[in-house]
């Protein structure tokens, strides 16, 4: 399991995602009590190995472990608890950063083919939360639950970056990948559509 959070890491900073030893991934291991395999913090994530994760609590906290979790540690573990999702990925991907700077009341995103690897109909409206940043995981966490809907397996944090989460590192993967294209579409194409569907 450790050696699949560190192949996703290299995957997401080989894409310029993870720049820095920006973004932090997890998985669930346990549901009760809550456990979770996270990646440690301050790594270059385009260098991690198996041995840089530790497992956390339900409040982020590193079970039996000298080793720091990623500072956003107790934000996958409230996201895993309150969606039930059993892997939870964030990256600094600009496109993500720069569609919440355009829409900080959440990002509207429909008719697109691309929607579908979201699970969702390329003709359904789907709405991508933003919250302002906050170095409070507790505040994020609680902003993040605040406007969660089921129906949408993503979190965008204002001058941050993006949460994705799926059942597992597989499908949050998928859904990441589809989202960042959506978004940086959404981005792209702003010109063309504004006074029309922005
Ligand atoms: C330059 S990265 C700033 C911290 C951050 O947002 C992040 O995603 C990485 O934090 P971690 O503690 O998981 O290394
Ligand atoms: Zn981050």
């Amino acid at each position: 399991m450790t050696a699949e959070l560190a192949r996703e890491c290299v995957r997401y900073a080989q894409m310029g995602w993870m720049r820095g030893t920006s973004g932090n991934l997890s998985v669930v291991l346990q549901r009760d009590p809550l456990r979770l395999a996270v990646t440690v913090s301050g790594v270059d994530k385009g260098e991690i190995t198996a041995d840089d994760s530790v497992v956390i609590d339900v409040d982020g906290n590193a079970v039996d472990s000298p080793k720091v979790p990623s500072a956003e540690a107790a934000l996958h573990a409230r996201i895993a608890n309150v969606s039930g999702a059993g892997a939870v990925v964030h990256v600094h991907a600009l496109a993500t950063v720069v569609a919440a700077e355009h829409w900080p009341d959440g990002v509207v995103l429909k008719d697109l083919e691309m929607l579908k690897g979201f699970g969702r109909y390329d003709h359904e409206e789907v709405v991508i939360p933003v919250v302002r940043n906050s170095q409070d995981m507790l505040e994020l966490g609680d902003a993040f639950e605040k406007g969660f809907d089921p129906k949408v397996p993503a979190l965008l944090v204002a001058r941050h970056g993006v949460y994705v989460w799926g059942e597992d590192l597989m499908q949050a993967r998928h859904r990441l990948e589809c989202l960042e294209w959506l978004l940086r579409f959404k981005v792209e194409t702003r010109d063309i559509f504004t006074g029309r569907h922005s």
